[in-house]
């Protein structure tokens, strides 16, 4: 990244008042997507959709086996009033990602 697109990123941040928790968050989407191009993300960060959808960005995900018990330890977590869950067990991975 340049140094003016640096400054303008770092902009952006204080303007959205990010924490340094949702930035690493985008961090993470951006290496996870493979955005090579981050003053894309840098113009786009001040479209409101965008950002809700970067907030929506789970902070933990639970990853087992079948039967071995997340469907338990989901119904745990969800009892804290600070953890939101997206309902029951979203299977976003085995339902988008598929080996041959
Ligand atoms: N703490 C603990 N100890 C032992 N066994 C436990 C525990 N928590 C959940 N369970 C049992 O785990 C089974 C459900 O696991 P999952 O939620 O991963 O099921 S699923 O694959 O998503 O359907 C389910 O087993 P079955 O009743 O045989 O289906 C649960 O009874």
């Amino acid at each position: 990244m340049t140094s003016s697109r640096q400054s303008q990123y770092v902009l952006s941040r204080r303007k959205l008042s990010l924490s340094e928790q949702t930035e690493t968050s985008i961090n993470q989407t951006i290496n996870t997507l493979k955005f090579n191009n981050r003053s894309l993300l840098v113009k786009s960060l001040s479209s409101k959709p965008l950002i809700e959808a970067i907030r929506k960005i789970p902070k933990v995900i639970i990853i087992g086996v079948k039967k071995c018990g997340t469907r338990a330890l989901l119904e745990y977590l969800k009892l804290h009033p600070l953890i939101k869950a997206p309902g029951p067990e979203p299977h976003f991975f085995d339902r988008n990602y598929h080996h041959q």
